[in-house]
């Protein structure tokens, strides 16, 4: 499955990078760092299932829909759109336009810190991105004329700090918001967890002592 789409125009040691972390596990993760894990009230609302990208953010300050569709518009490859939506907590800036959009550009998913809308698009498999949000509303932004948001600067999204440029995994479980250095710090780490977990669980399933393979023993 390919999860990084657009990643032909990325660096080579970017779009591997992302090759690498899109096949972990992102719950892996869990076990090898503390920091970056966004809040537990931002959850997957949209399919497909998971998402991996390039930040590519936008800092709300009113619920104008011109400056998210302007975003949108200057998106690159495998870029995750991340909204902080702190000036518009009660309006929702993406729904299945803005989500037609966002696929249309290539990015690989959307992560809000406020509210999304027409739920039943973005949760068809077929919307083609993946939406993390704190939740649905019926009242939207409006076009107020485009000036009302910051493009790529520093925003904070369910606690967590997120620069352009880091990287964004989601899934059902949650997202991770990390730079690039720091997740490659623990990839092989990673992939050796990953690769270790089927025999643990088939040990476990076949009656061998748990205390043993949970190191209790
Ligand atoms: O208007 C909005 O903020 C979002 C919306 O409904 C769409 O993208 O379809
Ligand atoms: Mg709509």
């Amino acid at each position: 499955m390919t999860l990084v789409s657009g990643r032909d125009g990325l660096p080579a040691g970017q779009a591997l990078l992302l090759e690498r972390l899109a096949r972990i596990d992102f719950p892996t993760l869990g076990h090898l760092l503390e920091d970056g894990f966004v809040s537990p009230a931002i959850r997957r609302l949209g399919l497909p299932r998971r998402m991996i990208g390039i930040a590519s953010t936008l800092a709300l300050d009113t619920p104008d829909a011109g400056a998210v569709n302007r975003a949108i518009l200057e998106l690159g490859p495998a870029d995750v759109l991340v909204i902080d939506a702190g000036g518009a907590p009660s309006h929702a800036v993406i729904g299945a336009v803005t989500v037609a959009a966002l696929h249309a550009r290539g990015a690989s998913g959307v992560l809000v810190d406020g509210v999304v809308t027409d739920i039943d698009a973005l949760a068809d498999p077929g919307s083609g991105i993946c939406v993390h949000a704190r939740g649905t509303s019926c009242l939207t932004t409006k076009r107020l004329g485009g000036e009302g948001g910051r493009r790529q600067v520093p925003v904070e999204v369910g606690g967590v700090r997120i620069d352009p440029g880091d990287l964004v995994l989601g899934d059902a479980n949650g997202v991770i918001a990390l730079r690039p250095q720091v997740l490659a710090s623990v990839l092989d780490a990673a992939e050796e967890t990953d690769a270790r977990e089927p025999a643990l669980l088939r040990a476990i399933a076949d009656g061998e002592d748990p205390r043993t393979l949970l190191h209790l023993g």
